[in-house]
This record gives C-alpha cells, sequence and structure tokens, in this order.
C-alpha cells in the first residue's frame, strides 16, 4: 500500500503540557492532520490503519509499553518522553527491526537549542579537566535527573574515555552534595517555580572556563523539532535516538 503524502498524527499524553502544545502545532501544520488524542486508558492498537505518526510525551512509567503497542499496531513512535536506559531501547530497536520499513525516534530533547548543546559539549569535553552538568526545570517535573542531562552526562563521558578522572578533593559530603554520578559526571537538578527547561555544561582548566548554556523559555521550543521529527521517521527505518540523528550538524 503506498503512502499517503499527507501524514496523519496522533498525539499520546495529550491533554499533557508537551501534548497539548503537539496537538495544536500539528493541527497548525498544512501537511499534518491530527487524527487521535489519547491520554490515560485509551486504546493504542485502536490506532492500526488510522494513523501513521504517534507522538508519545507521558510518563516514563508508560512510555515504552505505549511503543511497543505502536510497533505493533504499524505505527512509527516519535518519543520524547524521558526515562529510558539502554536495555529499554535495544528492545524497541529488535521490536522496530521484525517490522520492515518501520522508524521510531527516541528524543530527549526536542528544542535545537538543547540538542546543539549536546553536541558541543561532547566536541569539548575531551579537551577540559572538569566537566560538571546543572539541569534546571520547573517543580512539576516527575523525574530526576532530566533525560537531557542523561544524554548529556553519557556522551561526554564516552568523549572522555580514557582520560584521568576530574579533579576533586572532596572527602566529606552531605548525601547529594556533589550531584549524581551519571557515568562518572556529576549532574546536579534544580527544580525552581517559574523555569521551563534549561541546562548548563561547566567545563573548567586551569585558570579558564567554558560554559555551554541552553533555556527553553517556553515549549514552542520544542515544536519545531518535534515536527521535523514527525515528517522525517517514516523515510527513517530502525530506531534514531536523539534529534541530531535526523539533522546534519557536520560543518
Ligand atoms: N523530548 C523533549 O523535548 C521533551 C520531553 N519532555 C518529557 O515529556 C514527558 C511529558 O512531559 P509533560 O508534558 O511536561 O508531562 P505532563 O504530566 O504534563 O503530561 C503527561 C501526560 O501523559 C498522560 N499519561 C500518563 N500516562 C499515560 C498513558 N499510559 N498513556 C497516555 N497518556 C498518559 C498524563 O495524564 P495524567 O495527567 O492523567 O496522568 C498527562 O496528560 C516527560 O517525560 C518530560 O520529561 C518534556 C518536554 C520536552
Ligand atoms: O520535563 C520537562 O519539562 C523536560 N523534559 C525533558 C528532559 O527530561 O530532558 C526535556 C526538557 O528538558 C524538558
Amino acid at each position: 500500500m503506498s503512502e499517503s503524502p499527507r501524514t496523519r498524527v496522533a498525539v499520546l499524553g495529550a491533554a499533557g503540557r508537551m501534548g497539548s502544545c503537539v496537538c495544536d502545532a500539528v493541527t497548525g501544520a498544512d501537511d499534518l492532520d491530527l487524527v487521535a488524542r489519547l491520554d490515560v486508558g485509551d486504546d493504542v492498537a485502536a490506532l492500526a490503519g488510522r494513523a501513521d505518526v504517534a507522538v508519545d510525551f507521558t510518563v516514563p512509567s508508560a512510555t515504552e509499553a505505549n511503543v511497543h503497542a505502536l510497533i505493533d499496531a504499524g505505527v512509527h513512535p516519535v518519543v520524547g518522553t524521558t526515562g529510558w536506559d539502554e536495555s529499554a531501547r535495544q528492545r524497541v530497536r529488535d521490536h522496530l527491526g521484525e517490522v520492515d520499513g518501520l522508524g521510531g525516534l527516541i528524543a530527549p530533547n526536542f528544542a535545537l537549542s538543547a540538542v546543539l548543546a549536546m553536541r558541543f559539549a561532547a566536541q569539548a569535553a575531551a579537551y577540559f579537566e572538569s566537566v560538571e552538568i546543572i539541569e534546571l526545570h520547573h517543580p512539576a517535573k516527575v523525574d530526576a535527573p532530566s533525560g537531557t542531562a542523561v544524554h548529556t552526562a553519557q556522551a561526554v563521558a564516552r568523549a572522555r574515555q580514557g582520560m584521568p578522572a576530574a579533579p576533586d578533593a572532596t572527602e566529606t559530603s552531605l548525601e547529594g552534595a556533589r550531584g549524581a554520578l551519571v557515568d562518572g559526571v556529576p549532574v546536579h537538578a534544580v527544580r525552581l517555580r517559574g523555569l521551563v527547561a534549561h541546562e548548563e555544561i561547566l567545563l573548567g582548566n586551569p585558570g579558564e572556563q567554558l560554559t555551554i548554556r541552553t533555556d527553553s523559555f517556553d515549549r514552542s521550543s520544542f515544536m519545531p523539532g518535534v515536527l521535523l521529527a514527525v515528517r522525517t521517521v517514516r523515510s527513517r527505518p530502525g530506531l534514531t535516538v536523539g534529534l541530531d540523528g535526523y539533522l546534519d550538524l557536520s560543518v
């Protein structure tokens, strides 16, 4: 069966902060049709034959089951929900591999500034003795550290393989004072009324510091990336992790 030139889009978590913005963004796009708004208790299997792509902004405890149900329904998943680890991603990779031509994206952050910040941090990480990450979010966020901070720390750690550990003379500290270690990289999480989504990567050398900072002041910052993913996922079979997989960031 040939694919429709228009893309039929379902949104999971449609009543949430992100899901409602995605519904508006899809409704406002000329080439996309919003065909379903799903929330807790709605049947993902019913999307079979009705939706081409489904965008999941739900909760970490629900997202993996949603994605497997979408794959079973032949719907391409675009996932912004956080909480994924490598074994969960591998299960999705394996499942997608069983369905010819089906693609999926799991992206911890759809804001271009955040995607670039993660890339720049990975590029810079091997050139500095010290690296620490501070993520700052609205207080309604249920997970810490943020998915973006975990993804950033993992990329930084990969880039620093074989390097000496960052200097740190701490002998005694209150639990949590030095943050959480993600692959050896300290990550500090702030929850503050008034914030949306922010991250700083601090890189230090003797006598100098590089600070890479991304600020999402509004959830509109995520929408161009979400729409790009919705328009791209059907042409990229298998699992892609990170929106940078759909961008050409080479210079
Ligand atoms: N990748 C990115 O760029 C971004 C990712 N995020 C991530 O997206 C996720 C959602 O964030 P946010 O919108 O702020 O959270 P919200 O809590 O505002 O929204 C989540 C929504 O999902 C619903 N929900 C819960 N379980 C299910 C389920 N099984 N099926 C369908 N819907 C369900 C919730 O319903 P109810 O309230 O009734 O439980 C709620 O409406 C988080 O993991 C967050 O970290 C956020 C911003 C950007
Ligand atoms: O919950 C949020 O708001 C956000 N979640 C994502 C994360 O955990 O990284 C993306 C962004 O930071 C906003």
